[in-house]
């Protein structure tokens, strides 16, 4: 990337998540987030990967690499959104809670 300014902020997460939604929709084939959504384990397969994410971010920040902890992260993000839109709590959801918490 050239320019700072073409670096995506955080609102990132709204787009995945408006993926995630129309994926649950069309169902595509070779759909991971289908794949997840249409697990027969349901939601403890979503939990499965939001704990094998967690752990991983863990281990990378006990490494302290960046490289990964940034890789593992947006693993662990994307996972949480999965499974924010499987509880039908969506990103603004969030984004309210912690407003709600500026001193
Ligand atoms: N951001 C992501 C994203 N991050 C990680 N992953 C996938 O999450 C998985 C990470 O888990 P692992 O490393 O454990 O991989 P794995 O062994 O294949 O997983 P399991 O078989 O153990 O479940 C990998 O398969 C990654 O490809 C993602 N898959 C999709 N997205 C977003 O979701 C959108 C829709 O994706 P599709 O549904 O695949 O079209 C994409 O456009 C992206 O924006």
């Amino acid at each position: 990337m050239s320019n700072v300014s073409e670096i995506p902020d955080l609102s990132v997460l709204n787009t995945i998540y408006k993926i995630i939604e129309e994926r649950s929709q069309t169902q595509p084939e070779g759909s991971y987030v289908s794949a997840l959504l249409n697990d027969p384990k349901g939601i403890n397969k979503i939990l499965e990967k939001v704990g094998e994410e967690t752990t991983e971010t863990i281990i990378a920040v006990k490494d302290g690499n960046k490289e990964e902890i940034v890789y593992e992260t947006s693993d662990l993000l994307f996972h949480l959104l999965v499974m924010l839109f499987e509880c039908g709590v969506t990103p603004d959801d969030i984004s309210a809670e912690l407003a709600r918490r500026f001193k």
